[in-house]
C-alpha cells in the first residue's frame, strides 16, 4: 500500500482552524469524482489511473530498437517526462552501456533554444534516433519549431521509413500535429480530451517515454490507484494529508505567506520540484491569486537559500519531504587511522542516507527556532509505485487547494495570452491586432533605457 505520512506540528495553525475547512473540502473533494464521471474539461486526470497502458507498452516496443530517443514538447508535454526519468532512471543513464540502459539514450528537446537543438544533434546518429512529439494543441510554437526543424533534418538525410520512426502524442481530433499523422500514417497516442497538460503525466505524454526507458509504468499506475482510492475515500481532516497541506496553505496565503518552498531532501527529486511547479502556479495563479511556488533540494539549497528562509522575512510556509529508506546507501567506516581526520568522528558508524535525512531535520529545527511554518512529509522510498502515489498526491492537493481558493485549477489563460503574442509577432495571420499590441508594449519598455 501506498504510504505518506504529513507531520504539521510545527506548521504554526490551530487545529480548529484547519476543521473549519473540512465542509468545503469534502465538496470540493467530491465534484472532483462528479467532474471526472460527467467528462468535464480538466477533470479527466482523476481517473487516468485506471486507463489501461497495454497499448502505450506496445508503441514503446517500437521505440525500443533505436538507439537514441528524442522527446520534443514543452510544459506539461516534457516537464512530466524528465521527471519520471530522473527520479526512476540512473542519473547517468546515457553513459551506461545497452545492456546497462533499459533503452535508448534520451533527450529532451523542451525549449526552442537553437544552441539546445544543435547539441542534441550533435549527440546522436539520426539514422538510428526515434521521435516523440507531444503537444496537446499540436500549435505550441516552441514544440512545433524543434518539431519542424527536425522533420526538416530528417528529410535533408533521406532516410528511409521516415513515418516509422516518429511516434505522435495529441489531441484525438485537431490541431496541426494529427493532421501531419494522419498526412503521414506514423503511430499515434491521445492526450485525452478532458486532460490538461500540466495534469498528463500519468497519461500517454508521460508514460510512453518512461516505458521506453524501461520503467514499470503499471507500477507507477498502481501506486496512483492506490493514493486515489485513500484521497478520496478519507473525508475528514484528520485523517486526509491532503486536505491538511490545502488548508495550511491556504490559511498561511490569508496570512500574508503567498509562497511555498517545496524542499525535498533526494537529488533525484529535483526535476520533480520543476514539475510540481508548472502544476502549482499554472494552475492556482490567476484572477489575482495565487502561492508562489519555490524549488528547493536539500541538502544542497541548505548551504544557498536557508540563511534567508530562517532569517529573511516570515512570508513562506515550507514543506520538506524524505524519503525513510534509499535502495542505495553508503556506509562510513567505523574508525580512523588518520588523526588529521579526528574532527569528523560524528560520521563514524554512519550512513549517508540517516545523514541525508539528519541534515533535513536540522533544516527544520533551523526553521522552527525562527519562528517559520514548516510541515514534514515521509515516503517509504522512491522508486516506481511510490512515485506514483506521490504524483497523485500533489495532483489532488493542487485541485482542491484551488477549490479553496475559488480559482478554476484546470486552465491557463495567462499563458495562452503570452503563445498569442509569440505567434503574432512571428507574422502568424490574422493576428495584426495582437502584432500591434506587443509591439506596443515593446516600445514602452524600450522608452526608457540604461546601457553599460
Ligand atoms: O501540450 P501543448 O498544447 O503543446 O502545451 C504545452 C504547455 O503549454 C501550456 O499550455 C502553457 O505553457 C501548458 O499548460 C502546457 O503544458
Amino acid at each position: 500500500m501506498s504510504r505518506l505520512k504529513l507531520f504539521y506540528g510545527a506548521a504554526l495553525v490551530d487545529e480548529a482552524k484547519l476543521e473549519n475547512y473540512e465542509e468545503v473540502l469534502s465538496r470540493v473533494s467530491g465534484d472532483l469524482l462528479i467532474g471526472a464521471s460527467e467528462g468535464k474539461d480538466g477533470y479527466g486526470w482523476v481517473d487516468l489511473p485506471e486507463k489501461g497502458h497495454e497499448q502505450i507498452i506496445k508503441v514503446a516496443e517500437a521505440l525500443k530498437s533505436f538507439d537514441s530517443l528524442i522527446h520534443i514538447g514543452i510544459g506539461g508535454s516534457a516537464l512530466g517526462n524528465k521527471m519520471l526519468f530522473d527520479c526512476l532512471t540512473h542519473p547517468f543513464y546515457n553513459e551506461l552501456s545497452r545492456e546497462e540502459r533499459k533503452g535508448p539514450r534520451f533527450y529532451l528537446l523542451d525549449n526552442s533554444d537553437p544552441h539546445l537543438f544543435l547539441s542534441v544533434l550533435d549527440m546522436v546518429d539520426l539514422s538510428r534516433t526515434g521521435f516523440i512529439v507531444v503537444s496537446k494543441s499540436g500549435t505550441t510554437a516552441e514544440t512545433m519549431a524543434n518539431f519542424l526543424a527536425l522533420w526538416e533534418k530528417l528529410k535533408e538525410n533521406k532516410l528511409p521509413n521516415l513515418a516509422q520512426r516518429i511516434v505522435v502524442i495529441t489531441d484525438p481530433n485537431r490541431g496541426a500535429l494529427r493532421k501531419f499523422a494522419n498526412e503521414i500514417g506514423c503511430l499515434t497516442l491521445e492526450v485525452p480530451q478532458n486532460v490538461g497538460g500540466r495534469f498528463s503525466v500519468l497519461s500517454p505524454v508521460g508514460l510512453l517515454s518512461a516505458a521506453v526507458q524501461g520503467v514499470a509504468i503499471e507500477e507507477l499506475l498502481h501506486g496512483a490507484k492506490d493514493m486515489k482510492k485513500k484521497l478520496f475515500e478519507r473525508n475528514s481532516i484528520d485523517n486526509n494529508p491532503a486536505w491538511i497541506l490545502a488548508a495550511l496553505s491556504m490559511e498561511h496565503c490569508l496570512a500574508g505567506r503567498n509562497m511555498l518552498v517545496f524542499m525535498p531532501y533526494l537529488s533525484r527529486m529535483n526535476s520533480f520540484t520543476e514539475w510540481f511547479a508548472q502544476l502549482w502556479a499554472e494552475s492556482l495563479g490567476k484572477d489575482g491569486k495565487g502561492i508562489t511556488p519555490i524549488r528547493a533540494i536539500g541538502a544542497i539549497d541548505q548551504h544557498s537559500q536557508v540563511q534567508l528562509y530562517t532569517s529573511g522575512p516570515n512570508d513562506k510556509l515550507f514543506l520538506i519531504l524524505t524519503e525513510e529508506k534509499s535502495k542505495r546507501n553508503v556506509f562510513f567506516p567505523e574508525k580512523l587511522e588518520e588523526d588529521s581526520l579526528n574532527s569528523l568522528s560524528y560520521l563514524l558508524g554512519k550512513d549517508m542516507k540517516s545523514m541525508l535525512n539528519c541534515e533535513a531535520q536540522g533544516t527544520l529545527a533551523a526553521l522552527a527556532k525562527s519562528g517559520k511554518p514548516v510541515a514534514w512529509m515521509e515516503m517509504p522510498n522512491l522508486d516506481a509505485y511510490h512515485l506514483g502515489g506521490l504524483i497523485y498526491f500533489f495532483e489532488y492537493l493542487t485541485a482542491i487547494t484551488g477549490g479553496l481558493m475559488k480559482v478554476n485549477p484546470f486552465d491557463q489563460p495567462g499563458v495562452e495570452q503570452g503563445k498569442v503574442y509569440t505567434r503574432a509577432l512571428l507574422g502568424k495571420e490574422g493576428a495584426e491586432t495582437e502584432k500591434k499590441e506587443a509591439e506596443s508594449y515593446m516600445r514602452h519598455i524600450r522608452s526608457l533605457a540604461s546601457v553599460i
